[in-house]
């Protein structure tokens, strides 16, 4: 929702944004509301917001009407250390002996300087999807923030970012260009407000970090001991990267497979400097799907391929039918509505998903339907508003929107 309101102050120029924000206030702060008071919540809701419109180079001051008080701002930082403490505490009791001992190394290097000289200062888990990284992110954002740390939470992509407790992405924390070059440097100069963040965190938390070129990590080593004045690396501060190697490397246009993986963070020099912790379990998976984690993660580390780098799906992967029928036809056909959002249909291509979507509405009572259509119009000036037509802007489906013409029926599920 809070996307939503985004996107309505950015582009739809509301008369009256506030009255927005106050009607709908509590309904976007329900996230946060599970954790924190319904003030605090909706101080967090109203600073995510300001966020979100400064990663589109916009601020809240755009919007005069919207609430301009500083307090906001102050109360960016406020958290419970209680809360904290009593959430991490219960996520690391139920950790398993790998988990915790990263949890535990950690602490124990953010909180005794003698154990950074012992056990170094950088740190990497490898854990194939589902094995439970995130889950250590978590709980070490909640104890360490506990502890009085200050924790930065980052990924190179904002989908993973959004999985991460205040998480934003490297981009934003470290200020990367785009496209990132071996020679490329931060854009945060120092004596800024970034710079004094960056200058005050102790730990930052990095996920999906094989994805990013390895001269992210490098810029953000020259900009730490930059920044902090500190000739050590990152500037002495701690960095706990995380990810899969196995999942998505970076990627370079029309770069040959050699030039993608010398990109990789293996590559970097500073690679060396990271202590590995490997997680094993499948912490997603049921007991009666251990067989099939197994071959995922089989497929993962190329056991499956044969000679030609060809694999074999087994017979009861396949479906020959239907795929929406198959997933959702029975549920449909004996109202269990309920049970239909344990299921889901994953796609590469937008296109692909927004076909099964029409397919799987399309199984739902059609005497309810309701088709609600986006109204598009260009807004700078008539001259634009010729050449960019009306159909051309309902043809297009940006991510983070619903499709200009949205069908929906009694019992069609939503994910926003
Ligand atoms: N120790 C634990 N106790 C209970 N649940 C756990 C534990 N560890 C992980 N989980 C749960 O298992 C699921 C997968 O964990 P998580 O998302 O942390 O894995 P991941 O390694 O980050 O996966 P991916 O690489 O796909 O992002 C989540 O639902 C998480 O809450």
């Amino acid at each position: 929702m809070r996307n939503l309101f985004v996107r309505l102050l950015i582009h739809c120029q509301p008369i009256a944004p506030h009255d927005l924000w106050e009607e709908f206030k509590e309904a976007m702060s329900a996230d946060f509301a599970l954790n924190f008071s319904k003030d605090i919540a909706i101080k967090k809701s109203y600073r995510e917001i300001c966020r979100l419109l400064e990663n589109e180079d916009k601020d809240i001051k755009d919007f005069p009407t919207m609430p301009q008080d500083l307090s906001f701002d102050d109360d960016y930082d406020t958290y419970d250390p209680i809360h904290d403490e009593a959430i991490g505490i219960h996520m690391r009791s139920t950790a398993n002996p790998e988990q915790e001992n990263v949890i535990d190394k950690v602490i124990k290097v953010a909180c005794d300087e003698n154990a950074q000289n012992d056990e170094g200062t950088c740190f990497y888990i490898d854990g194939p999807g589902g094995s439970g990284k995130t889950y250590i992110y978590k709980t070490l954002w909640h104890l360490l923030r506990s502890l009085g740390k200050k924790v930065s939470t980052m990924a190179f992509t904002g989908i993973a970012a959004i999985l991460l407790p205040e998480g934003r992405t490297n981009h934003k924390t470290l200020g990367l260009p785009v496209p990132i070059y071996t020679d490329s440097n931060s854009s945060i100069k120092p004596n800024t407000k970034q710079a004094k963040n960056l200058i005050e965190t102790d730990v930052f938390i990095w996920d999906e970090a094989p994805m990013a070129p390895k001269y992210a990590l490098e810029i953000m080593d020259r900009l730490l001991r930059d920044l902090t004045k500190i000739e050590k690396p990152f500037g002495g501060k701690i960095l706990l990267l995380g990810g899969d190697f196995r999942q998505l490397l970076p990627v370079r246009k029309n770069g040959t497979r050699s030039e993608c993986v010398s990109l990789s963070i293996k590559y970097s020099n500073l690679w060396g400097l990271f202590k590995t912790f490997k997680l094993y379990r499948n912490m997603r998976a049921d007991a009666n799907e251990i067989e099939f984690a197994k071959y995922l993660l089989d497929i993962g580390e190329g056991k499956v391929n044969d000679e030609n780098d060809n694999m074999e799906f087994p017979g009861e992967f396949i479906v020959e039918t239907d795929l929406a029928q198959e997933v959702y036809g029975t549920l449909i056909q004996q109202n269990r509505f309920d049970e239909v959002s344990n299921s889901a249909i994953l796609s590469a291509r937008n296109a692909d998903v927004d076909e099964l979507n029409k397919e799987v509405v399309e199984m739902l009572d059609p005497s309810n339907e309701r088709v609600y259509t986006s109204i598009d119009n260009a807004i700078d000036g008539e001259a634009l508003q010729e050449l960019i037509t009306q159909e051309y802007l309902n043809s297009l489906n940006p991510p983070s929107l619903p499709p200009h013409e949205l069908c929906l029926r009694k019992n069609t599920l939503l994910a926003y």
